[in-house]
């Protein structure tokens, strides 16, 4: 494809979709626009955008694809002012927003003028904020949820997959609604329950000195989501206000039950609750990418001793695998520690695993 692309706000997510458009669409030319100057000069220098934005009207005036991938609530505000531009009679505007029914009602105001908008959300991403972390493979088989306004823009969402085909997303169309209420379950709870995790956590450090230091096997990782933009998260929580006010209710609930588990010392009750937890987790898809899909993961059970981690990465190195992260999650003292390994790719991930089962005995894990 060929034309001018506008990507409004360059973090994480507006900077990845511009490196997978230039390398699809090596023609077109990528116009990027962020409120801070120091964050655009540095996608300019990264080569992540062709062009910095000296002005957002005539930027947006000559665009053919417009991507709107700042905090929703900014979003909803560049919608507003979009709509009072004179643009393109063809061109095309998304948004990347964590939520969907407040930008989609707010599109109705370009719909007026005849412009077309599809709501999108590409469900991957990470904790990480800013253009610096991003990357070109972010989205490689991860869900693209679409929200178009009706079933008459079938050409346009064809036109906008194209232009995204880059990203090897998989693309589902939903309703915002459907959109925000699955979304509200799987992702933004769950954010609301990680970040009182860590509030609870810091509530009782003096209580506990060692705490700290113990909270960094397994807390640190389901917990590793509270470390997202705070600016981000409050976005989302109000813009999916409704659906979190209900799931929260529900859940105070299942807290009373299991506050009366306890106080009752109900061993049958408890193993109940834990018991059902466990198998509908058990049998959700292990082979699916999830709905969220922001790191590839594969678990080495390594003996405790010093060098492992450079026999490990020299096996990779040998094999030219990248990997993005390595941690120890848990060492127990005398046996064995578990080493958990980040890849961008499934595909890489594979070559891990089968360069570590024919060059180890070591036990390999991937979920
Ligand atoms: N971080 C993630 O994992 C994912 C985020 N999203 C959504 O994508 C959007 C962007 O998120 P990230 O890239 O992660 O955030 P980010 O914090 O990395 O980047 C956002 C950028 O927008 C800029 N910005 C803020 N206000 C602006 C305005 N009025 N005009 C232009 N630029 C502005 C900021 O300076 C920043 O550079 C959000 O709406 C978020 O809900 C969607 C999928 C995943
Ligand atoms: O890092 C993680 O696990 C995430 O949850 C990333 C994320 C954040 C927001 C989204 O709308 C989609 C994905």
């Amino acid at each position: 494809m060929q034309g001018n692309v506008f990507i409004v706000g360059l973090g994480l997510i507006g900077g990845s979709l511009a490196l997978t458009i230039k390398r699809q669409h090596p023609k077109a030319t990528i116009i990027g626009y962020d409120v801070k100057k120091n964050e655009m000069e540095l996608a300019k220098i990264l080569g992540v955008i062709d062009e910095c934005s000296e002005n957002f009207q005539s930027d947006a005036e000559r665009a053919d694809l417009v991507i709107l991938a700042a905090p929703i609530i900014e979003t909803e505000k560049w919608i507003e002012r979009l709509a009072l531009m004179n643009l393109k009679k063809d061109v095309l505007i998304t948004d990347t927003g964590s939520t969907k029914k407040s930008v989609v009602d707010q599109a109705a105001l370009l719909v007026e003028k005849d412009i077309c908008f599809i709501g999108g959300h590409p469900m991957a991403g990470s904790h990480k904020s800013g253009v610096a972390a991003a990357k070109e493979r972010l989205f490689e088989n991860a869900f693209y949820i679409l929200t178009p306004l009706h079933s008459e823009q079938s050409v346009e969402v064809d036109k906008l997959k194209k232009w995204l085909s880059g990203t090897h997303a998989k693309f589902i169309t939903l309703s915002a609604k459907e959109h925000d209420g699955i979304t509200g379950i799987i992702s933004h709870f769950p954010h609301l329950i990680a970040a009182s995790l860590v509030g609870q956590a810091k509530e009782n450090q003096d209580k506990f000195p060692l705490l700290q230091r113990m909270a960094a096997g397994g807390f640190r990782d389901i917990t590793r989501i509270a470390s997202s933009s705070p600016v981000m998260w409050s976005d989302i929580s109000l813009r999916n206000k409704e659906v979190l006010l209900e799931l929260m209710d529900k859940w105070m609930e299942e807290m009373e039950k299991i506050t009366a588990l306890l106080h009752s010392e109900d061993y049958n009750g408890l193993h109940t609750f834990f018991s059902l937890a466990k198998e509908y987790r058990d049998q959700l898809p292990s082979s699916e990418p999830g709905a969220i899909r922001s790191f590839y993961d594969l678990f080495i059970d390594v003996p405790d001793y010093p060098g492992v981690i450079s026999e490990i990465t020299g096996h990779f190195a040998d094999e030219k695998i990248s990997i993005t992260n390595i941690r120890i999650l848990e060492t127990r003292e005398d046996i064995y520690g578990v080493l958990r390994v980040s890849f961008q790719t499934e595909e890489d991930r594979e070559r891990a695993f089968h360069c570590l089962k024919q060059k180890t005995t070591y036990e390999l894990y991937r979920d």
